[in-house]
Order: structure tokens, then C-alpha cells, then sequence
């Protein structure tokens, strides 16, 4: 078996790129898929369950785990944004979450192999389509899930089928008991990963901040299934929405791919002659002005509460929100620190601080 599953023509390069895979934003996974060959989601989790020992753990065939990561990899579509470099760097940013020092040694081996696990499938074979597309349009796989967590459920039941093939039988060790409660939990993690469950999920982790109980020790104690599924659901969560909390160049990538992918939806409704959808219609979006308020409205506020709960140990995610919320807010049409005539200036609403730097200029 090759050092990190996947064969590829320069190991070397790979391993460089892989160095810093503890790191929040520490390896480039658009990289990752050039030099594995598009193989980026079985590397990384390979690489990752290899670091954390799973396959001794476990006892898990190392040869069947990565037929398994393979084929769920092929099963990832080739769509702008929710293809495996998305789902490598869900893996990826929950690894980083997981090892946090207020979570330290507070989850079993069992749950952080379903929180991995839970990441590598999550999105596999996203149409490219939202779930309110296949609502609208009654397609098979509305009709197949009666519009309940539409595609999160096609993801599931996509991942565990393909586990079920003989030739994978990557969990044959496991006891009934510990498959029946991985099986649980990552299903659990994906259905929450649902964009309409997000309120729920983040007041549920508000009120586990405001009544959290620590340790001497400094790490969470979570002495229940509720408790500890919620914080597993949220980090899932906080990983799927964690783009723009990562270095701007990665983020702007991941920008382009998710409008491109909305517009392309777009595109599919207008020519249909049907309503198009909300942030989906190429010829009237403001994409700066759409990150800023998808910044404050859900990513921010989930994030700040994520480091509220394991304070003070991302305030380096936080500082890189900021950051980027900033790149994008500059890059607004109408925003005052644009050069020339801010926008107010011009309407004659002059206040202090436009006219000051209209002197300035
Ligand atoms: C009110 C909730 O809105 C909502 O449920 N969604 C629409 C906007 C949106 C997601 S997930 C996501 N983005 C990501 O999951 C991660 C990112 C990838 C690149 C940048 S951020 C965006 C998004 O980014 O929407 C933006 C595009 C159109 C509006 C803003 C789901
Ligand atoms: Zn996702």
C-alpha cells in the first residue's frame, strides 16, 4: 500500500503538502487534488486515520478501508463546489476542531472515526442542486425522501451502501454494538448538516456554552449521548461552513466554486421558466456584498459560539474571519473606503468621517 493510499507520481510533494495537517488552514487541498491525482478525500483521510491510529484501533483492513475511501471518492461528483476537495476539507478542519485542547481526550476513538467518516461522506453525490430545487421540483430524490433533509439523507444512505459491498467489509471487526452506534452517530452528524437545522443546531450550543461544565483539567464534560452528539453535530457543522474563516486565497477558491455552482443552478431554473432560486441567478448577484451578510448572519455567529465553547482556543479562527469578512466588505461597491467618492459623498449625505477622507485624498 502506497504511504498515503493513493499512487501518485511525486510522494514527495505530497508528504510536503500533508506536513502541516494539524494546522487550521495548514495544507491547500486544492493542491492536494492536483498531486493526488483527484484522489484528495481518500489521501487525507487515509493520512488522518493512519495519524490516529484508527487501523490498529480498530482493527480495520487497511486495504478494504481505502477500497472503501476509493469508492465513496468516485461517487463524489464533479460539480463546481460539494465535489471530495470539499469533503477532504470538512475531514480536514474537523480534525483540527477535534484536537483542540478543551476537547482533549473528551471523545472515544469510536466517535472521532465517526466524526471522521461522518465528514468523508457527507456530500457524496451532491447533485449540484440545493435541497429546495428538489423540493420545488418534486424531483425523485424529493419524492424518494418526502423533502425532509433531502440530499443529506441521499448522502447517507449513498455512503453506507457503498460500504456494504463485500469486496469493502471495512468494518467486519467492529462488534454489533460498536457498529450500530458509529452507524448512529454519523448519522446524526450528516442529517445536521441540513442548512435548515442550522438555528436549531446553534442555539442548542448556545445553551451548552451557558451551562457548560469544565473540568479542573480545563477540557468540556459531556456526560450524555444529547451533550456529546451536539458538540459532534456542531463541529460538523462549523467545518462545512469554515471556508471563510480560512486563508483568503483558499477561501476566494472556494467563493468561485460555490457561486459558480448556485449560478449553475440558476441557470437550469431560468431555462426551465421556473422561479429562480435565492443567490442563484448570475445576472443579479453582489457576491461581495452576499459573503459580508453570510459572514454576520450565520457563519460569524456560529463560529463565535463554537469558540465560546472551547475558549479561548480558536481565536485564530476568529481572527481570520475577520480578516476575510474585511477583504470582502472593502470590495463592496458602495463602501466607504473605496477610492474616489464614497457613495455617500456623492448622494450629498455628507457626515464627518467621508469628507475627512475625501481631504485626505
Ligand atoms: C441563510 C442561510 O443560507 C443558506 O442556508 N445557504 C445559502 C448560502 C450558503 C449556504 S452554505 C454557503 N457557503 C458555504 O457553505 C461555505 C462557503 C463557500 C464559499 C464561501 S462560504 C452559502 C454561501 O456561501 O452563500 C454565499 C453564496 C450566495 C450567498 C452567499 C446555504
Ligand atoms: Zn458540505
Amino acid at each position: 500500500i502506497p504511504a498515503y493510499g493513493v499512487v501518485v507520481s511525486n510522494e514527495d510533494a505530497l508528504a510536503r503538502e500533508l506536513a502541516n495537517i494539524d494546522e487550521w488552514g495548514g495544507i491547500d487541498l486544492f493542491k492536494i487534488a492536483e498531486i493526488s491525482n483527484n484522489r484528495p478525500l481518500t489521501c487525507v483521510v487515509y493520512h488522518l486515520c493512519q495519524k490516529r491510529d484508527m487501523f490498529n484501533k480498530f482493527k480495520i483492513a487497511q486495504d478494504k478501508f481505502l477500497a472503501y475511501l476509493m469508492t465513496l471518492e468516485d461517487h463524489y461528483r464533479n460539480v463546481p463546489y460539494h465535489n471530495s476537495v470539499h469533503a477532504s476539507d470538512v475531514a480536514q478542519s474537523v480534525h483540527v476542531l477535534l484536537s483542540s485542547a478543551a476537547l482533549d481526550s473528551v471523545f472515544t476513538d469510536l466517535e472521532v472515526l465517526a466524526a471522521l467518516l461522518a465528514s468523508a461522506m457527507h456530500d457524496v453525490d451532491h447533485p449540484g442542486l440545493n435541497n429546495q430545487y428538489h423540493c420545488n421540483n418534486s424531483t425523485e430524490l424529493a419524492l424518494m425522501y418526502n423533502d425532509e433533509s433531502v440530499l443529506e439523507n441521499h448522502h447517507l444512505a449513498v455512503g453506507f451502501k457503498l460500504m456494504q459491498q463485500d469486496y469493502c467489509g471495512v468494518f467486519d471487526n467492529f462488534t454489533q454494538k460498536q457498529w450500530q452506534s458509529l452507524r448512529k452517530m454519523v448519522i446524526d452528524m450528516v442529517l445536521a448538516t441540513d442548512m435548515s437545522k442550522h438555528m436549531q443546531l446553534l442555539s442548542n450550543l448556545k445553551t451548552m456554552v451557558e451551562t457548560k461544565k469544565v473540568a479542573r483539567s480545563g477540557v468540556l464534560m459531556l456526560d450524555n449521548y444529547t451533550d456529546r452528539i451536539q458538540v459532534l453535530q456542531n463541529m460538523v457543522h462549523c467545518a462545512d461552513l469554515s471556508n471563510p474563516a480560512k486563508p483568503i486565497e483558499m477561501y476566494k477558491q472556494w467563493n468561485e466554486r460555490v457561486m459558480a455552482e448556485y449560478w449553475m443552478q440558476g441557470d437550469v431554473e431560468r431555462e426551465a421558466g421556473i422561479e429562480i432560486s435565492p443567490m442563484c441567478d448570475r445576472h443579479n448577484t453582489s457576491v461581495e456584498k452576499s459573503q459580508v451578510m453570510f459572514i454576520d448572519f450565520v457563519v460569524h455567529p456560529l463560529l463565535e459560539t463554537w469558540a465560546d465553547l472551547v475558549n479561548p482556543y480558536a481565536q485564530e479562527i476568529m481572527e481570520s474571519l475577520a480578516n476575510n469578512r474585511e477583504y470582502y466588505a472593502n470590495l463592496m461597491p458602495s463602501s466607504p473606503s473605496q477610492t474616489g467618492h464614497s457613495k455617500s459623498s456623492d448622494e450629498g449625505t455628507i457626515d464627518a468621517d467621508s469628507s475627512a477622507s475625501e481631504d485626505e485624498e
